[in-house]
């Protein structure tokens, strides 16, 4: 029988998947069917393997058997792996979800879940048989090929230390050669890194755009290993929001109240006891009645937990102490009545006395003092038979009315004019339920959501109500709103894009936004701000920036750019992330059995360049020296770059250009002091002066524009393009493209994921891969073109050897 898969259904499947939040990428591991899937990417169905299920046959086990090693199942037949935020790669338990999956989406609906169960175990006990069958025939007693036997201690040692030893174990020149080697070896045939996963990328990019690349698994037969890169990449950094407020739980059911005006009081102190001891000794006994119990007291408590003030009661009353006891035992005291109140309640008496600011979790301040408890009999024993049964009855309890106030209710405020769609975002970013309707003043009071992060971690944005012009005047809903952005760190602006709802263009909108708040409060002003756009879903073209801010282009409604939403009010976080993050797992050939897994940054950072180096040896004439080389970029990938390719030629300058001249003057320090490099290196203020008359022209931005021109550039220029990994995103203009001899390291990733390629239309203009360009030797690369173009995109071949040479490196150590 053949398992055919509805591609709609699979989606669908996926798609429930992925939306229960817990997921951003989920990966299927149809290790096998690279090729097929590439083939078959474009038509309706998918096809799992041919799989007798009353015989199966020995082709079809080697066929289980090969995704079973590919993928390293020890129990399962297809793994799932989940890549979270932070880029944790872990495997969910895969076989039940994956047997689910086929439940649902199988054609046949005969088949039901019982004997899924019954197939899986049947067919686990043939792989594993099949294995070790295969095992025996190649004389392999263990589970591992000998030269990785007992590695997996090591590999636990150096999955705990740090990137800086992983560097130590690289050298450029080696890695270089590593590399070459390997792209010679390959003899035409390169692994398929993306483009079967594409298919699954449109899935991830449908339900949270975040930007998630993961390689197939490549096979190097040479080094006995294969292997995986799963990368995430942050693209949203462009756009900071340094805020470190965090909250926790609070999914509050009670009413907004953000100010309270309450009774309170403690309780009263319990009398003293008033007991005699009778003894043989002492005609009227001795006194013996214990003081009584002191009144509880009534507290505010700071907490966490709680949203607003909407819980608390009109008054309190703490119970009071208890009678004294006998042998002189005090009374119980009265219990302390704790009301919770969320941080930054100000607390203020009757006469508008601050009484205390409640800024810290669990910090509690004493609202009504209970009254202490009177003095037990024993306290009077001297004064004889009159006095023996004298006690004091406790004092009152405090009794006041106090005021409390909430000052900080949210991290963040969205601020837009009605109808902005701020309601929607809150929504699509948190669990809070705001009403939802397109007139003006949907919400008449702030509602609260907690934007939840898998590190725990939660931020509180407020969906502050509509404002319109004129609120600083108290129009429509003016101070009370204007009020509840006082108390927020932090301000995003939500503009309206949509020509039907919007009262003026997008840039009048943030003008007047920023004039309301100003003329309220000029303090306003200081505020650390963000900018979003809402509903670009309803717009052909969106500029990114607007009067100077960079500008988040987003949908809440259909949830484009929420991910990015969410990374962005966690940015003071973000900003620390690295912009992308990998991990990359070392598979054995034969078995499946995982040899290590590595931190993919250093690897990313510097495969790259060897594979940059490698490409401009050869693009370049042997004899060509003393060139000027030009890096666009000033962080991991320009660092990297300067290094590996210093150490394949000679150049007379290196000209460094970057947005920020800091991070230029910073990356140049770094270079010069940490890795030596001698060759002047100088910052340019102007990305077209540090190119003009430049040789090699290295560009590793994140920009989603070009920052390279070709009329900029002179003739025999060879352009290393790194960055614009996406099909939408560019850094060279079409003049540069239109005239260049194109390279890359694979044609086919370079079709599927160059916006540059893509947009400028050279998809068929591509000449070759890499792997030609090393196995050719010197010629004349350039033919006809002004221009000599390398694009590249990484390929997990790239990361598998170079994640091989660091372990061997490691274990020979
Ligand atoms: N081909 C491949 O195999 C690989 C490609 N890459 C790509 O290389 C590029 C650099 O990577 P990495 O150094 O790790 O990235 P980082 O995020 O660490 O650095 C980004 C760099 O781009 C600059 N930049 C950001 N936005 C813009 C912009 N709008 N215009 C111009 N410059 C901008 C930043 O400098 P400043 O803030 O000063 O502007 C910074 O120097 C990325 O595009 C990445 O995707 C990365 C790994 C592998
Ligand atoms: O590591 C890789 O390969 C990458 N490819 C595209 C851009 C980000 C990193
Ligand atoms: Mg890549």
């Amino acid at each position: 029988m053949e398992w055919q898969l509805n591609i709609s259904k699979l989606n669908k499947f996926l798609s429930a998947v992925l939306n229960t939040g817990q997921f951003d990428i989920l990966k299927l591991g149809f290790a096998n069917l690279n090729e097929d899937l590439s083939e078959l990417a474009n038509e309706e169905q998918l096809y799992m393997p041919s799989i007798d299920l009353d015989e199966l046959n020995e082709m079809s086990v080697s066929s289980l058997l090969r995704i079973k090693t590919r993928v390293h199942l020890p129990t399962d037949i297809v793994r799932f792996y989940a890549s979270t935020e932070g880029s944790v790669a872990y495997r969910l338990s895969s076989g039940f979800i994956f047997l689910q999956a086929l439940y649902e989406i199988l054609e046949d609906d005969t088949l039901n879940r019982e004997s899924l169960n019954e197939l899986q175990s049947d067919l686990v006990r043939r792989v594993t048989n099949y294995s070790q069958e295969i095992l025996q025939k190649s004389n392999r007693t263990g589970g591992q090929v000998p030269e990785f036997k007992s590695s997996l201690e090591q590999t636990a040692i150096m999955c705990a230390e740090r990137n800086t030893d992983y560097e130590k174990l690289i050298k450029p020149k080696e890695l270089i050669s590593t590399l070459e080697g390997v792209l010679g070896s390959l003899d035409g045939k390169i692994t398929p890194d993306i483009q079967p996963l594409r298919h699954f990328m449109e899935i991830t990019r449908e339900t949270g755009p975040s930007g998630y690349f993961a390689s197939m698994p490549a096979h190097i037969p040479s080094l006995k290993c294969f292997g995986v890169k799963i990368l995430t990449l942050y693209p949203s950094k462009f756009i900071c929001l340094p805020i470190t407020i965090q909250m926790k739980n609070l999914a509050s059911k009670s009413k907004f109240v953000d100010w309270v005006r309450l009774s309170v009081t403690g309780g009263n102190g319990g009398p003293g006891g008033t007991m005699v001891q009778w003894s043989i000794d002492t005609k009227y006994g001795v006194p013996c009645g214990g003081d009584g119990g002191r009144g509880g007291d009534v507290r505010m408590l700071a907490s966490r937990s709680v949203s607003n003030l909407g819980e608390l009661k009109t008054g309190y009353k703490a119970p009071d102490g208890r009678l004294g006891k006998k042998n002189r035992i005090p009374g119980t005291h009265g219990e302390h009545i704790l009301l919770p109140v969320p941080l930054g309640t100000v607390v203020k008496d009757g006469y508008g006395n601050i009484m205390g600011d409640l800024l810290k979790e669990d910090s509690e301040l004493v609202v009504a003092r209970g009254g202490d408890g009177g003095m037990g009999n024993h306290n009077y024993s001297v004064l004889g038979k009159k006095y023996r049964f004298e006690r004091g009855l406790g004092d009152l309890g405090e009794n006041r009315w106090i005021e409390a106030e909430m000052k900080t209710i949210a991290a963040v405020g969205l601020v837009g004019f009605p109808n902005a769609g701020k309601s929607t975002l809150l929504r699509a970013i948190s669990r809070a339920r705001p009403k939802v309707a397109s007139y003006p003043f949907t919400t008449l009071r702030p509602y609260l959501g907690a934007v939840e992060y898998l590190d725990q971690s939660q931020i509180i944005v407020a969906d502050i109500p509509g404002l319109i012009q004129g609120a600083h005047l108290n129009k429509g809903l003016g101070h009370s709103f204007l009020r509840h952005i006082e108390r927020c760190t932090a301000l995003v602006y939500v503009l309206d894009l949509d020509q039907v709802t919007m009262k003026c263009s997008p840039g009048e909108q943030l003008m007047h936004l920023r004039e309301e708040l100003r003329l309220y409060q000029p303090e306003f002003m200081n505020k650390i701000v963000a900018v979003v756009a809402n509903k670009v879903d309803l717009v052909d073209e969106w500029e990114y920036s607007l009067e100077g801010e960079n500008v988040l282009a987003i949908s809440a409604e259909n949830g484009l750019y929420i991910d990015e939403f969410r990374i962005l009010l966690k940015s003071n976080e973000a900003t620390s992330y690295p912009s992308h993050s990998s991990t990359v797992l070392l598979y054995e050939n034969v078995t499946g059995q995982l040899i290590t897994q590595l931190d993919g940054d250093p690897i990313t950072n510097n495969r790259t360049a060897a594979i940059s180096a490698i490409a401009m040896k050869h693009l370049t004439s042997k004899e060509s020296n003393n060139l000027v080389l030009v890096v666009l970029g000033s962080s991991n990938q320009a660092k990297s770059h300067v290094r590996y390719l210093t150490a394949v030629k000679d150049f007379k300058e290196i000209r460094m250009w970057s947005r920020n001249a800091d991070n230029v003057n910073k990356c140049i320090s770094y270079l010069q002091q940490t890795h030596n490099i001698n060759t002047p290196l100088i910052p340019y203020s102007s990305a077209e002066e540090a190119c003009t008359d430049a040789d090699v022209i290295v560009t590793v931005t994140l920009s989603k524009d070009p920052v390279v021109k070709g009329s900029w550039l002179k003739q025999g220029a060879v352009i290393i393009c790194v960055g614009a990994c996406r099909p939408d995103w560019r850094e060279l203009d079409d003049e540069l493209m239109l005239n260049s001899a194109i390279y890359a390291d694979s044609v086919q990733s370079a079709k599927a994921e160059s916006g540059d390629i893509i947009l400028s239309g050279s998809t068929d203009r591509i000449e070759c891969d890499l792997c030609h360009i090393v196995k050719e030797g010197e010629r004349d690369w350039r033919g006809d073109n002004k221009f000599i173009l390398f694009k590249s995109l990484g390929m997990a071949i790239q990361d598998v050897a170079s994640a091989h040479l660091i372990y061997s490196n490691y274990i020979s150590k």
